[in-house]
């Protein structure tokens, strides 16, 4: 039996309740995003493989995933270079770049060329908020995303795809499949198109809640913030 899904709506309603009657903050659950991402990167590349990884963040919280985790990469031994071309006024982004220019992380906003002189790149542009089609200046970065080499880890989805019905017909991410995924508390509908690794991250969730929004509580081991699944609707749990 394939893990449990959990719609887009469903997702904003879960983090409304998690930020209300779970008295968590956003610093909290991005936070703890971010560190389940650095981990996804950690296990499908350690420092020893490469250490350059170029994360490219959306103007969302998405985004906000990719900063915290950039962070924690520093602090692995990587070296990772943003790519943040539409940055949130919001106080905690602020917050979240000053910390990594105090780290001395580059910010770029040459793509292409980042993506060259890349060993991963982690997609943290859009998430389960993403609808209708990739304004500027993303079409392009989707494109380069699609056709690269560089193996692509993407956050809670693929840019682009469409939550509920997965991968577009046509647009840049038409035919853009990421090698891996790592999916935030739980997977979204779009898993049934994914055919890369997969990680589940959300090691937060209460029995009651889980239960509630009909999710399972994947077998985390260790200190691990994430756990590797199989891929949706062919393997088990
Ligand atoms: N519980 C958790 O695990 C948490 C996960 N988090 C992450 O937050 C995203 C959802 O964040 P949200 O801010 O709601 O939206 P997005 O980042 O997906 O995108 C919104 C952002 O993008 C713009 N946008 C939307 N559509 C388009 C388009 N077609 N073209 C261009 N731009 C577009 C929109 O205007 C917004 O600015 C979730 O997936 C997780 O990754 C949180 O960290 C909280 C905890
Ligand atoms: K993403």
């Amino acid at each position: 039996m394939a893990l449990r899904t959990l719609s887009a709506k469903n997702a904003a309603a879960l983090d409304q309740e998690l930020m209300s009657s779970g008295a968590f903050s956003i610093d909290q659950l991005m936070e703890l995003a971010g560190l389940s991402v650095s981990q996804a990167v950690y296990k499908l590349q350690p420092p020893s493989r490469g250490r350059r990884i170029l994360v490219a963040c959306g103007p969302g919280n998405n985004g906000g995933d990719g900063l915290v985790a950039a962070r924690h990469l520093w602090h692995y031994g990587y070296q990772p270079t943003m790519y943040y071309p539409k940055q949130s006024k919001k106080e905690l982004y602020q917050r979240l770049t000053k910390q990594l220019q105090d780290l001395q992380i580059p910010f770029t906003t040459d793509f292409p060329t980042a993506l060259q002189n890349a060993d991963h790149v982690v997609d943290a542009i859009f998430g389960f908020s993403f609808s209708g089609e990739v304004r500027e200046p993303f079409p392009q970065v989707i494109e380069a995303l699609r056709d690269t080499k560089v193996p692509v880890l993407a956050v809670d989805a693929p840019s682009s795809w469409n939550i509920e019905t997965g991968p577009p017909e046509d647009g840049p991410g038409k035919g853009f499949q990421p090698g891996a995924l790592v999916s935030l508390t739980a997977p979204k509908p779009l898993v049934k198109w994914f055919r890369g690794r997969h990680f589940v991250g959300g090691r937060f969730l209460t029995k009651e809640v889980a239960k509630k929004y009909g999710l399972d509580m994947p077998p985390y081991e260790g200190v691990d913030q994430i756990v590797e699944v199989p891929a949706q609707g062919e393997g088990r749990l």
